[in-house]
């Protein structure tokens, strides 16, 4: 990607009701942003917004996998591509995997650790597994996997680690890097979003409340976006 994406005060609403208002935000090539903020805060409705106006150029991961349960762990990620490909490609893919894609997709299976160590026949039939059989960290996995397989330039993810422990949503990250020069990500974890991203863009109630370097940021001027609950 050259060109940046771009909002230029842009909103959004649902139902008549203000979500996001009035935001300004560059994305420039090469950086990997994370969103921060409380829950309700807008992070979602701001990669919506990046989706609908940059449609054609973005590999979108959603916050619930949304795979089909009974399809395999290869159709699933296959997925990803399904509109580029004719019905009938489509189609015949669905019993005759095409080799191009079959490599591709073990490829990013064996990258996200979803085929683990064993031998070429466990690994295939990990392929075929279905969905359903999976972990809820594996088919989170898988749901990036499909996203990376689209093979567009930009990653945006809304929490596309948060079923995963610290060590495997670091990994993930740098993966999901090494094939996105460019990536948007809503992190609950600021810990991580100051650990894996070059900048940190801060959400409260609809708005750009704080907009820097990681570099120069700590953890507890991001926790301040997390006001107290009131308990019970
Ligand atoms: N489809 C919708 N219809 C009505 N209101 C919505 C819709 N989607 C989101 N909202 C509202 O917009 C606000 C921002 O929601 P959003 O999902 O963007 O927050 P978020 O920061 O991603 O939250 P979370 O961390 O819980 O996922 C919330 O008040 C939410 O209730």
């Amino acid at each position: 990607m050259s060109a940046p994406l771009r909002l230029d005060q842009a909103s959004l609403e649902h139902d008549g009701v203000a979500i996001l208002r009035n935001i300004s935000l560059t994305i420039r090539c090469g950086e990997t942003v994370a969103l921060v903020g409380a829950s309700g805060a807008g992070k979602s409705s701001l990669l919506e917004l990046l989706r609908q106006q940059h449609s054609d150029r973005v590999a979108w991961c959603p916050q619930a996998p949304g795979l089909v349960p009974m399809l395999s762990l290869y159709l699933n990620v296959y997925m990803g591509q399904l509109h580029q490909k004719s019905l009938w490609r489509n189609l015949k893919n669905l019993f005759f995997p095409c080799a191009t894609h079959w490599q591709q997709v073990h490829d990013l299976a064996r990258e996200l650790g979803l085929l683990g160590q064993d031998d070429a026949q466990t690994q295939r039939q990990r392929m075929l597994q279905s969905a359903e059989r999976f972990s809820g960290g594996e088919q989170q996995r898988i749901s990036i996997a499909r996203a990376l397989f689209q093979q567009r330039p930009v990653f945006l993810g809304d929490e596309p680690v948060s079923a995963l422990d610290e060590v495997q949503s670091r990994r993930v990250i740098e993966r999901i890097k090494s094939h996105h020069r460019t990536s948007v990500l809503a992190l609950h974890d600021v810990e991580l979003a100051l650990a894996c991203c070059d900048r940190i863009v801060g959400l409260s109630d609809g708005q750009v409340v704080l907009d820097r370097a990681s570099a120069d940021l700590d953890s507890a001027t991001l926790l301040a976006l997390y006001p107290e609950q009131p308990h019970g």
